[in-house]
């Protein structure tokens, strides 16, 4: 893996300073110098190593643009070819920090930060769920994070269409679960013990394995190897059941589960300790061995935990199910996926063009005369353009999604949000995130931060963070009665 970077991209980025660098590749915090903003900068390399990695970047890029109109998923601005046609470029919005980072900083997240984190990615995974789509990689550095505690879901290399697994031509074999690349430590049992089929609940157990770690501030099952996964797991949990182990449809499982030594049980509420009762019951609902059993992202969006920030008009679903243009479950060549990419980036280029010719259509009586030379004079510049044309509209149509600007109105907002909070409002909590927040991030936007921190976090909770504790109790009641 080289860090090396083609001219063409020099051009359009100044490179400011690597963000991470993952399995499949090298992401860098960058200046988009048409655009004037600040970007993330993704070089997948050998892109199209073998058709395995060609369907694994052909998928990340398709369901990144079905899933990135969602404000809890980030957003993919452009594709760039590289001159070797091996690698491939992604710049997507840029985040401050990733909840891997975080969390290792130590008592940065506050139970409000934890809450409403846990809140957004119910949010986005629930827009995946709705498109019948896995994401199947969550963990903590794939979400990331804004110094408002917004979160944005990062990562679909792993993500998969339920539909296409489940509609598996007769006959054909399904993808080898033992193929599986995610990491251990979020994984889930069923994944584990190789099961034949996914569901949405392994989704569900990596999220609670997220909860825990937010919670206890280190990885709940650290595993050493997949069996040493299975142990950890198995040590904590509630005991399955013989039907709950048959219910996950695995050869081997309940074999290996015998086999297992005998370890005195640790549970899971001796284990989180310091946390509230609604946080740990959460934890245990989702970290049940039969998936079926585990709580739904929409359960989990009325849980007590988080349903002070749950709001229906914020938790949009698709209404059809995402299906990938290439067929999923027969492999195609190298040649495929690349030509369909390079086809989806042009194709992609042509609609905002006529996007951005839409828009300028209706200003000016001489539009007639002007469009065809608009269009013409398009380039790769126009996308940029069209993206904040975009940009701009969906913030017109929906306030939700106007944080995805760094303008002056959001700071407005959120210094309005901040002199709304300082009346009366709990200091050290305010204080005590937004400085420890801003620790890894530049100096000078300090000040700004620390007010943008609680700016999207409704006052009231912030004003009054023991109504949380009270409302969760009754809520928690609710619940209990409920499931
Ligand atoms: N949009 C972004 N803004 C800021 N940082 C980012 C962004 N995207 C990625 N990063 C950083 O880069 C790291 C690696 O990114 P990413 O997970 O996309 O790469 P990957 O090669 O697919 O990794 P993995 O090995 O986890 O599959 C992230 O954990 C995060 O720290």
């Amino acid at each position: 893996m080289t860090d090396d970077v083609d001219a063409h991209i020099h051009e359009k980025f100044e490179l400011q300073k690597r963000l991470g660098k993952g399995a499949y590749g090298i992401v860098w915090k960058a200046y988009d110098k048409r655009s004037r903003e600040t970007v993330a900068l993704k070089k997948i390399f050998d892109a199209f190593r073998n058709p395995t990695d060609s369907q694994r970047t052909f998928r990340e890029v398709m369901f990144l643009q079905e899933f990135g109109k969602h404000p809890n998923v980030i957003k993919l601005y452009n594709i760039f070819r590289a001159d070797n046609d091996r690698d491939i470029y992604l710049a997507f919005e840029f985040m401050e920090a990733d909840l891997h980072n975080v969390i290792k900083k130590g008592s940065i997240l506050k139970d409000v930060h934890k809450q409403y984190i846990m809140c957004q990615l119910f949010r986005a995974i629930r827009f995946l769920h709705s498109g019948n789509v896995l994401h199947r990689d969550l963990k903590p550095s794939n979400v990331l994070l804004d110094a408002d505690c917004r979160v944005k879901l990062a990562d679909f290399g792993l993500a998969r269409s339920l539909s296409s697994l489940e509609d598996y031509p007769e006959g054909q074999k399904m993808p080898d679960l033992t193929e599986y690349v995610a990491t251990r430590w979020y994984r889930s049992p069923e994944i584990l013990l190789a099961a034949k089929r996914y569901t949405k609940g392994v989704d569900m157990w990596s999220l609670g394995c997220i909860l825990a770690e937010m919670l206890i501030g280190r990885a709940l099952f650290p595993g050493s190897s997949t069996i040493n996964q299975i142990e950890r797991i198995m040590n904590t949990i509630t005991k399955p059941s013989r039907q709950d182990i048959a219910s996950i449809g695995s050869h081997y499982a309940a074999s290996v589960l015998e086999k297992m030594p005998q370890r005195p049980r640790k549970p899971l509420d001796l284990i989180i300790t310091q946390s509230q009762t609604a946080a740990i019951d959460m934890v245990q609902r989702l970290l049940v061995f039969a998936p079926q059993k585990r709580l739904t992202v929409e359960q989990c969006l009325v849980h007590p935990y988080v349903v002070q920030f749950h709001n229906p008009s914020e938790e949009p679903t698709l209404h059809y199910e995402v299906y990938p243009p290439l067929p999923d479950h027969v492999q195609l060549g190298i040649d495929d996926y690349r030509d369909r990419l390079y086809e989806m980036i042009d194709e992609q280029k042509a609609s905002f063009k006529r996007i951005q010719h839409d828009k300028i259509r209706p200003f000016s009586p001489k539009d007639k005369s002007r469009a065809p030379i608009a269009q013409a004079e398009c380039s790769d510049t126009d996308y940029d353009t069209a993206r904040s044309l975009q940009k701009s509209t969906s913030m017109d149509k929906n306030t939700s999604s106007s944080h995805d600007s760094s303008t002056g109105t959001l700071r407005e907002r959120a210094q309005s949000a901040e002199s709304r909070t300082s009346k009366g409002s709990n200091g050290d909590m305010r204080n005590g995130n937004g400085s420890a927040i801003s620790n890894g991030i530049k100096q000078r936007r300090r000040s700004i931060e620390r007010s943008r921190l609680f700016a999207n976090i409704k006052p009231s909770k912030i004003l009054h963070p023991h109504k949380l504790i009270s409302r969760g109790d009754k809520d928690y009641e609710n619940f209990e009665k409920k499931y």
